[in-house]
Parts: C-alpha cells; structure tokens; sequence
C-alpha cells in the first residue's frame, strides 16, 4: 500500500497533461478494533450503518449504540483472544502490498489503498490518500468475493459519501463482485487441497471427510430483499470444488456468526457440525466468504467450533487458511484489476439479477450498487 510519497522524491504529483494516466485501487474490508478500547465505537459504527441495522432512521443511533452496548463484551473476549485487536487490518494492507508489487509492470501508474467500513482508515483518509496522489480514475475492490449489500454495497456507499465530502469526483468502477472468477476459485482450489490431504492423512483410514464451507450468515430478511450474497456463495463453491477436481467429494455450505436473535441463513455451521458427529465424518473447514484470517476464523472456527466438534465426538477436526496474501491468490486479484483496466469495463459476474453471465460484462451496479442491485432485483 502506498504511504504518502515523501516531498521532493520521484512520485511528487506531476501535471495530468505530462503523465500516463493513474489508476488508485481502493481496497475495501469491514475493519476491526485496533485495541481493547476500540471495540465499542467500532462495534456501534457497524450497528449505526443503515445497511446493517434496517430499522426507521430515528430510531438507528439509539438501537445500535444498545446493541453495540451488548455486543461488547463477547466481542472483547474474542479480540482478547487475538491480544486485543483484529489482524485485519495488517493483513489488508499486506494484500495492498503485495497487489501492488503483482501490479509492478504498470510502473508508478496503478496504485492500492485501503479503506475500512467501521475502523480506521475508514473511507474519508482513504479518499485522502487517492487525491494527494493525483489519481485519475479509481476502481474499487471489495476484499468480499461475493456481493452484499451489507459489505460491498455498505463499503461503496460510504465511499461515494467520502468523495462527496471532500470534493472528489474521478471515473469510478468497482469490480462489485469475483465469486466464480476461475483465478480466484483456483487460488482457494489449491489452498484447500493443500489442507484437505493434510486432513486425510489425519484421519482414521475408513473415516469420511466432509468439507465445511462455512460462509458469514446474514438475516434471511436480507436475502429475501434481494440480497445476492446466498446464490453467489453457492456459485463460489460451485467453482472451487469444480477447480479441487475431487470425484464423490463430501461438502456442505453453512453459515456462521449469527449475532442478531432474527432467523439467520441455515444451516448453521452449528447444526452442520451436529450433522457430521451424525454421519460419523471428519471436517475440513474452508471459511468461504473470507479472504484474510480474522476473529471469526481465528477465534470463532479455530476456538469456538473446535471445541464443539471435540464435544460432539467428530472424529477430527480442521481448517482450512484464508487467502490472505497467498502469491496466486494476489495474482488473481491482479489479474481482475488488469483485465478491468484494459477492457475499460467493470468486470462483474452479476448482472441482471440472478443470471450469472460466464463473460464479465458491464455491471448493472457499478455506480450506484444498491439501487441499480435493487433495480436489478426488481
Ligand atoms: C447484523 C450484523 C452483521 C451482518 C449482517 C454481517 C455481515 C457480514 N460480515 C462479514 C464479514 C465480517 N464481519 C466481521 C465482524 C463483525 N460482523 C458483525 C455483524 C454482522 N456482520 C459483528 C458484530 C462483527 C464484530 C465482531 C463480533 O462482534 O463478533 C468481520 C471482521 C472481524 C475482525 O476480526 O476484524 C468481517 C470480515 C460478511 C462477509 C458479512 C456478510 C456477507
Ligand atoms: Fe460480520
Ligand atoms: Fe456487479
């Protein structure tokens, strides 16, 4: 990720006539608490966003700042857990990092900042940044393979409010959603196999192994308002266990971190694990919704559901890791951004509601995620 260039070196602002033109990639993740005392205000920002809570306007801030109130202490036993912060942050800019180095070849044309949803750098600094650089044009990347609007479509929002706030108006696409891009998929294939014989060869000869693919739960209501995130979970996993090439593979999908009382998308990865004690499997979790390590892979699938599978009697138990700046993973993303630039399009792989074109056409939501999603829905 680019720190601001020292004054007087090389990458001083340099006249747009004199200059190839300047891509700034925008990476865009929820953020976490950066110390104990930060849980509260990250947890009530979360709360607060219209897109998470979906209640009248007036009544958001009250609700949120109760619901955050009572969040606070599981969450801070979670982060404690971590030593007191998400390693979210550090492990979105290594990804910045190493996107941009996979982007070397473009020279000083293309470079990768970071914008969080709820904790510092939130949208605004990192709008900043893009500015003080002289870019001129910005594609946004969400670090979420499939499209929510309570993710993407929250974090584009909060982006375009930022560049408002300060001014900034350049062409602006976002490669909304990647959850079927095959470079991707084969990235995560390669992980996961890597994990699954690891697994098989730690498993009893005679036992079955069942991956988990465990996805971030959302409200059913969501979903049922059009949100796409469930069928394109469904298409991500489609795609890595064509890419894992496995014949008669155990898999199932589930959803995890449920942290409201309403109806949650189901299973649960709870009910998914009672399921595998049932048939006597072993399990290979692969957080699937994830791209970088976090509290709810570290603490939620390494401790939490670690020890209920150990409860349950599974006759093992094991994780696959999140991508984080795995070298084909950044590839692909590198890739993603290439092909964006070079075609001059917004690459998405939803369009039109629920059809999923196998070539990436114009997006239906690039400018405006929500509406253009919800007209799409329509
Ligand atoms: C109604 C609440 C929530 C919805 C809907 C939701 C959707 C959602 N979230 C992610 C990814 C992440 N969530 C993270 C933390 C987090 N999420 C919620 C609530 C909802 N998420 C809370 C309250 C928290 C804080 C942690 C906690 O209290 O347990 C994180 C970051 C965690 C970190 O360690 O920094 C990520 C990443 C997705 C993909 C998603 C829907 C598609
Ligand atoms: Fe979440
Ligand atoms: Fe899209």
């Amino acid at each position: 990720m680019s720190p601001a260039p020292p004054p007087g070196s090389s990458s001083e602002p340099v006249p747009p006539s004199r200059r190839r033109s300047r891509l700034a990639v925008v990476l865009f993740n929820l953020g976490g608490p950066d110390s104990p005392a930060a849980v509260r205000p990250f947890l009530e920002n979360l709360f607060t966003d219209p897109a998470i809570l979906r209640v009248p306007g007036f009544v958001r801030p009250l609700l949120g700042k109760f619901i955050a109130a009572r969040r606070t202490k599981a969450a801070s036993e979670n982060y404690a857990i971590l030593g007191g912060k998400s390693p979210l942050l550090e492990l979105t800019v290594a990804q910045a990092q190493a996107l941009e180095t996979a982007l070397g070849a473009e020279g000083d044309t293309v470079r990768c900042f970071v914008a969080m949803r709820y904790w510092h750098p939130f949208a605004e600094a990192a709008a900043r940044q893009v500015r003080d650089w002289g870019a001129d044009e910005v594609l946004l990347l969400p670090l979420y393979p499939q499209y929510s609007t309570t993710t993407t479509g929250s974090s584009a929002d909060d982006w375009a409010a930022a560049c408002r706030k300060i001014g900034l108006d350049l062409p602006t696409r976002t490669l909304c959603c990647w959850h079927s891009d095959e470079g991707f998929a084969g990235a995560t294939a390669t992980l996961l196999r890597r994990a699954y014989d690891k697994a098989r060869s730690e498993t009893p000869a005679g036992t079955g192994l069942r991956i988990l693919f465990s996805a971030h739960g959302l409200p059913e209501s969501i979903v049922k308002a059009g949100d796409p995130y469930q069928w394109q979970v469904e298409q991500s996993v489609a795609a890595i266990v064509r890419q894992l090439g496995i014949a008669g593979l155990d898999h199932a999908i589930c959803y995890q971190s449920r942290v409201t009382p309403q109806k949650w998308l189901g299973p649960s990865t709870e009910v998914a694990l009672e399921q595998a004690a049932k048939d006597g499997v072993a399990v290979l979790v692969h957080p699937v919704a994830f791209v970088s390590e976090h509290s709810e892979t570290l603490v939620e699938l390494d401790v939490e559901y670690a020890e209920l599978a150990h409860k349950l009697g599974i006759p093992g138990y094991f994780r696959a890791p999140a991508q984080n700046s795995d070298p084909a993973f950044i590839a692909a993303l590198a890739d993603l951004v290439r092909q964006t630039r070079d075609s001059g399009r917004t690459l998405c792989s939803f369009a039109g509601g629920r059809q999923c074109p196998k070539a990436h056409g114009d997006c239906p939501h690039a400018r405006a995620p929500r509406a253009a999603a919800q007209k799409a829905m329509a």
